[in-house]
């Protein structure tokens, strides 16, 4: 996407052709700055410390991750530390687990001394293809949009959560990629945006990224979702999910089961949006079986934001000495998930709507 006319990815190779460059995501939406990434461990800490975040564009790191390693240890040992370690950053979303597998079969193939050009190559592509499906999860759906804002002869009011743009893919994103296809069309679109606590991935990188794409939108409380759906204010929910398993469960940011439920509720047809690289076909069963990562206390503790004079503070917001509980994500159950918009187009959410879309997968099912 631009920022300031200028096109970038989240991630790129650096011009020294050694390491990577990514966008800090910890700085937006005050400061829009690159940092560098030149080893493996570099590559890891910034996946767990969220300066790049988002299934896509963690499973793409934990890529360019692998091959920084190669230059460093290109041994079957070497390949083995380098996937344990940036293995253990996250545990949420498979497309990291998918990029490191993917990645280390093909090198265990390949000679030492062609690893490590054979890794960049590769992450390389899996960045392009990350590019190419989320265009493509942008067009299938903007033919939803298009198709309500016809039916009902006015802007579309869109619900999302979280961040699932730009920032948390290589480029286009996943949930807000229709919007941009659609608002680019020329279709009437305006977001509702969750803030989403306690990172506030909504209120920090999702207004960032409308603003600079010029898609009209209202930041929100996670609170308020529901009753504006009750009031008729939302017309469909469009979210990013972290791991989608064979059935259709969608895990995804905390706090979208919730909006699932009203949605369900007051009728507001609710999509997941994804890419291949985000089913777990191993998996039937999200709510018992996908791990939820349990992130620091302080998240919920403090907050960090800008004073009036432009300078930083972090200050605390809850009683000190309370317990707290930071589950990163949850489940929402298939049966409450109107469809999947996936780069093969919108499947029912459940294993035969998959399969339809995947059917290379009905003979491993
Ligand atoms: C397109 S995946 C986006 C997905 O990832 C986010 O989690 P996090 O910011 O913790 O990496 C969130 O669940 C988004 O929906």
């Amino acid at each position: 996407m631009k920022i300031g006319g200028q096109p970038y990815r989240t991630i790129f190779p650096d011009a020294d052709g050694a390491s990577v460059q990514v966008i800090d995501q910890t700085r937006l939406p005050f400061a829009f700055e690159l940092k560098r990434l030149a080893t493996s461990a570099q590559a890891a800490e910034a996946i767990r410390t969220m300066i790049v975040r988002g299934a896509p564009l963690i499973g793409v790191t934990g890529a360019y991750g692998l091959a920084l390693a190669m230059r460093e240890d290109a041994s079957n040992a070497g390949i083995d530390r380098a996937v344990a370690e940036l293995g253990a950053t996250r545990p949420t979303a498979i497309n990291l687990r998918w990029a490191l597998d993917h990645v280390a079969a093909l090198l265990r193939r390949l000679p030492e001394d062609e690893r490590a050009g054979a890794a960049f190559a590769e992450a390389g592509r899996i960045a392009d293809e990350d590019v190419a499906s989320c265009r493509a999860i942008g067009e299938h759906g903007a033919r939803i949009l298009s198709q309500h804002a016809a039916a009902k002869g006015r802007r579309i009011n869109v619900l999302t959560h979280c961040n699932a743009g730009w920032l948390a893919t290589v480029d286009w994103g996943t949930a807000l990629a229709p919007i941009y296809v659609a608002h680019d069309a020329g279709v009437p679109v305006h977001v509702y945006v969750d803030e989403t606590r306690p990172r506030n991935q909504g209120a920090a990188l999702t207004a960032f990224e409308l603003n600079a794409h010029g898609v009209p939108h209202t930041v929100i409380a996670d609170n308020a979702g529901g009753h504006l759906m009750q009031h008729g204010e939302v017309d469909i929910c469009f979210v990013g999910s972290d791991r989608t398993t064979a059935s259709g469960d969608v895990c995804n940011k905390i706090g979208t089961y919730l909006k699932a439920l009203a949605a369900r509720d007051t009728g507001v047809p609710f999509y997941a949006a994804l890419p291949f690289s985000t089913i777990d076909w191993t998996l039937m069963d999200g709510v018992r079986d996908i791990p939820i990562e349990e992130r620091d206390a302080r998240e919920v503790t403090h907050l960090t934001g800008r004073l009036a004079d432009g300078g930083f503070a972090t200050v605390e917001v809850v009683s000190p000495g309370s317990p707290v509980a930071n589950p990163a994500f949850d489940v929402t159950p298939a049966r409450l998930v109107t469809g999947i918009i996936t780069e093969r187009g919108v499947a029912r959410a459940d294993a035969e709507g998959l399969l339809g879309l995947y059917p290379e997968r009905r003979a491993a099912a």
